[in-house]
């Protein structure tokens, strides 16, 4: 798998952006320097994140200034995250919050130029994946900032946030990992036409569930309320991810029995999909039998 050029300018500018992480261990130089660098870091900070993008502004035109500003901007988006939580105790899981966006979507678009650059483009940064998943997110930061200020207690709480952390970190392994097995035959995009080179993937972690990213993503985004401690929203998320989850796979499997048909039906009756109460598309019993005699009787005739 080889890094295409978007993949390549994307790691770059990520890193850039990251690497604001290192300003204040300029501190440790001495002088008018360090001075500036321990009473006036929000300046410097800011600073960092403009020069940062002019940088950008310089090197990159069009498409690559796309990519290039979005991937410094969720690197920039990590190192605010890490500060706001290492510097306030009641805010330091919305800093968490921030870093796990951040990645998430950057991670996104970057698994995608390595996995399945022909269909990489900057849809791929989820960034814009819809107006539901704009909400949820505005949802979750004010319910935050209404609970940090009314309750600061339920803020302050250590073991659910690490339970939550743990949710993210799994979520997210498991939806890249599905991400590498699946490679050129995973499409941001559920595919409505089968591709000629498409084919069904049912080792790795497809032979755990069927659907490995949709769990990834389901307990990635139930773990960030979790670790927020944010009660109504962690209810919200379960409900509308739950939903969202069922009617896309009901969908996708309509889609996958057209392409692979009785493949797809066998692998069904091996493999769960991996999202409670969730059974997919099942094509009726009569059916399938219907078809499988049909199939047989043809062999035998040929
Ligand atoms: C966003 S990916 C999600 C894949 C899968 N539902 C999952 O959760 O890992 C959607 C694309 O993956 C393809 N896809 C889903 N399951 C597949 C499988 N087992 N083998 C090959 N392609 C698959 C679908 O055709 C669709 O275009």
């Amino acid at each position: 798998m080889a890094l295409d050029s978007m993949g390549k300018i994307s790691l770059k500018c990520f890193l850039l952006g990251v690497l604001i992480l290192a300003v204040p261990h300029l501190s440790y130089v001495n002088g008018l320097f360090s001075y500036v660098i321990v009473e006036l870091w929000p300046l410097v900070l800011v600073s960092y994140a403009v020069g940062a993008n002019a940088v950008i502004f310089l090197l990159y035109r069009e498409a690559e200034y796309q990519v290039a500003v979005r991937s410094c901007l969720l690197g920039l988006g990590i190192g605010i995250g890490w500060f706001l939580s290492v510097s306030s105790l009641s805010y330091s899981l919305f800093g968490w919050y921030i870093v796990t966006l951040s990645f998430f979507h950057w991670s996104e678009y970057f698994t995608i130029a390595v996995t399945n650059p022909a269909s990489l483009g900057l849809e791929s940064f989820l960034l814009d994946h819809s107006f539901a998943y704009h909400m949820a997110v505005v949802g979750s930061t004010i319910e935050f900032a209404l609970e940090a200020y009314l309750f600061p207690d339920l803020k302050n709480l250590t073991w659910l946030p690490v339970l939550g952390a743990t949710l993210v970190l799994c979520g997210e392994l498991l939806r890249k990992a599905a991400m590498f097995t699946a490679s050129s035959n995973f499409d941001h995009y559920v595919q409505s036409s089968k591709k000629p080179d498409h084919q069904l993937v049912t080792n790795g972690v497809y032979s755990w569930v069927r659907h490995p990213s949709y769990v990834g993503w389901f307990y990635w985004s139930v773990g960030t309320q979790v670790m927020l401690c944010n009660p109504v929203c962690l209810v919200g998320y379960i409900i509308a991810s739950w939903m969202f989850f069922k009617s896309r796979i009901e969908y996708e499997e309509v889609m996958l029995i057209n392409f692979f048909g009785d493949d797809y039906i066998t692998y069904q009756d091996q493999v769960g999909t991996g999202l409670p109460f969730i059974s997919g598309y099942r094509v009726p019993q009569e059916e399938i039998d219907a078809f499988r005699t049909f199939a047989d009787n043809k062999d035998k005739d040929t």
